[in-house]
């Protein structure tokens, strides 16, 4: 799209998700969980919205930032990592930003190191001088390297980055790293960590002003409500008065309680969505605190 030509008024909201890959299900699942449901195209590419006018585009991650920028689709969902070397290439070239981070998705979590070969002594930064640093994301690894004041080449490589010190194309790397096998395969060790990563839904950097407003305040009430739950659980109980303090210490994890007088005496029942996880010792310690015919329930949906 040219930097001249008016915004498109649309009254659907277009979303791009990774076709498959590890964002392709967890990304689908969450926009399931919000309502969303679609009918897919033959070619499979395109789902067109069924319950809501909210399509899907199912893209290769690489390309959703671009999508975004071209406006052809509204939103994406894509690693943090996919996004930020996005804005880093467009502030190499003094472009204006297109895509921000509207939320943290809680899946798809990994860093973007460096790490370098097992056998060095690594004794920071400023090792990396003059050094050859291999990566598939060159504009990050410049940004970083600049802002660390230090003179080092990038090779870039699209994959198997892992494999480059081995061959000789390169002294160190950067690249993701979650567990680290693929790095302890590669007699390699994570000096530093350039970028904690994971999904985020990416949308515009200016609001829409058509149809698509109210669309997108919808699918995020409803994807905060979905969020919001993840790992929550209601507990119930009840108490005496005298304990709720100690018990509340417990459960720094809980919102405000709902708390009901019980009878004419001091017995309370309380519920509070709480969002760690409820583990047995954790119902046990509150038992030991005061409370009896503790509940945990599951929460199926909430809407603020
Ligand atoms: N090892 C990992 N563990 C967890 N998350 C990861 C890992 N590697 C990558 N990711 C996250 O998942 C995203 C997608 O990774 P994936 O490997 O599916 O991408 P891809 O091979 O580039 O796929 P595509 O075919 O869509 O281009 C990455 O951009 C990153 O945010
Ligand atoms: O720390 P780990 O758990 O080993 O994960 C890290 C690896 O995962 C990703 O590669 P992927 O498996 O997607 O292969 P690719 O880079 O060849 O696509 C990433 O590029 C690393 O190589
Ligand atoms: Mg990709």
């Amino acid at each position: 799209m040219s930097p001249t030509a008016p915004a498109a008024v649309r009254d659907r909201l277009r979303i791009a998700i990774q076709k498959s890959g590890r964002l392709g299900e967890p990304s689908r699942a969450l926009l399931a969980s919000c309502g969303l449901d679609f009918r897919e195209s033959r070619d499979r590419l395109f789902c067109y919205g069924e319950t809501l006018p909210i399509d899907l585009l199912l893209v290769r991650d690489d390309d959703i930032p671009g999508l975004l920028a071209d406006g052809v689709c509204d939103l994406g969902i894509v690693g943090r990592n996919v996004l930020a070397e996005q804005a880093a290439g467009r502030a190499a070239e003094a472009l204006p930003e297109v895509a921000r981070e509207l939320r943290t998705l809680g899946f798809g979590g990994c860093r973007l190191d460096i790490a370098v070969p097992d056998g060095w002594d690594w004794s920071g930064p400023a090792q990396l001088t003059g050094r050859r640093i291999a990566t598939s994301y060159p504009h990050l690894v410049r940004q970083w390297l600049e802002g660390q004041g230090i003179a080092a080449d990038v090779v870039l490589l699209s994959g198997s980055v892992e494999i480059a010190p081995r061959l000789g194309q390169a002294d160190v790397i950067c690249d993701l790293v979650s567990s680290g096998a693929t790095l302890a395969a590669n007699q390699l060790r994570p000096v530093l960590t350039l970028l904690q990563s994971e999904a985020v839904l990416a949308g515009p950097v200016r609001a829409f002003t058509d149809a698509r407003a109210e669309l997108m305040a919808l699918l995020l009430r409803r994807m905060d409500g979905v969020l919001r739950l993840r790992d929550s659980r209601l507990l119930m109980f009840q108490t005496t008065r005298e304990a709720v303090p100690a018990l509340m210490k417990l459960l720094p994890d809980a919102e405000p309680p709902t708390v009901m007088q019980l009878d004419g005496q001091d017995t309370l029942a309380l519920q509070t969505l709480c969002r760690g996880t409820m583990t047995w010792q954790r119902l046990e310690d509150l038992r030991q605190a005061g409370a009896r015919g503790l509940m945990v329930l599951p929460v199926e949906r909430t809407l603020a």
